[in-house]
């Protein structure tokens, strides 16, 4: 099994900080970095300028979460910049294949994320063409929320999809992701986990990353 990765999302840093909110989780596997647009979700939060900034002063890699309508005509641009990985939402892209095969012309790992109550199934014919498969634990929009025991089926249902075609894509959780709730995500088959509020919410963001990767390990992910 891989080591499980943990990606504390800045949605719940200090947004006046960030450059040294960024420093405060050096030793995370990525930043997750989540753009909303106020139209696929309820909220706004940063779009390119602002993740071009967070490139140059990150000391770790960027995982971009796109909670936008236009994702075919936006995502390819953070690939462009340099961020790591490109996660657009199935229910918010025309042409998804179009658009992971852009990404990887861009030299970006392309990410697929589902709102909850868009079922996996119509998409693991997918899965070949993507590098990472994010499943939803929250309603997208707002950090802080409960995660979703009733994910767990689905994200059953994605890793085995997922070792049946070789193990090769990251199969991500977000939303609701605490020392608790990340031991059912990781027996479930989740290996990627954001947190949020677990991390930026405790004093010492790097102690909950060493915590959130242990359970997540000791899971058995
Ligand atoms: O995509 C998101 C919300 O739409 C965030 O990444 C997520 O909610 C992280 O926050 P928390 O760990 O506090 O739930
Ligand atoms: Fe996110």
């Amino acid at each position: 099994m891989p080591q499980p990765c943990i990606h504390p999302s800045i949605l719940s840093a200090d947004f006046v900080n960030l450059e040294a909110e960024l420093a405060r989780i050096a030793t995370a596997d990525a930043v997750h970095v989540d753009v909303m647009d106020n139209h696929f979700v309820p909220n706004l939060t940063l779009g390119l300028p602002v993740v071009e900034r967070l490139l140059a002063v990150s000391p770790v890699p960027l995982d971009v979460h796109l909670m936008i309508e236009d994702a075919d005509r936006w995502a390819a641009g953070y690939a462009e910049l340099g961020c790591e990985s490109v996660t657009f939402h199935a229910e918010a892209a025309r042409a998804p294949l179009k658009l992971a095969r852009e990404l990887h012309a861009h030299g970006a790992r392309a990410g697929m994320a589902l709102r909850p109550a868009t079922p996996v199934e119509p998409y693991l014919d997918l899965l070949p063409e993507l590098d990472m498969l994010l499943i939803m634990t929250v309603e997208p929009g707002f950090g802080g929320q409960a995660f979703l025991d009733v994910m767990l089926p689905k994200i059953r249902r994605a890793a085995e999809a997922i070792r049946a075609g070789g193990g090769r894509v990251a199969l991500q959780v977000d939303g609701g992701i605490t020392e608790e709730t990340i031991v059912r995500a990781a027996e479930a088959g989740a290996d990627t986990f954001v947190a949020g509020s677990a991390v930026y919410g405790a004093g010492d963001p790097e102690a909950a990353i060493t915590a959130l990767r242990r359970a997540a390990h000791d899971a058995g992910s």
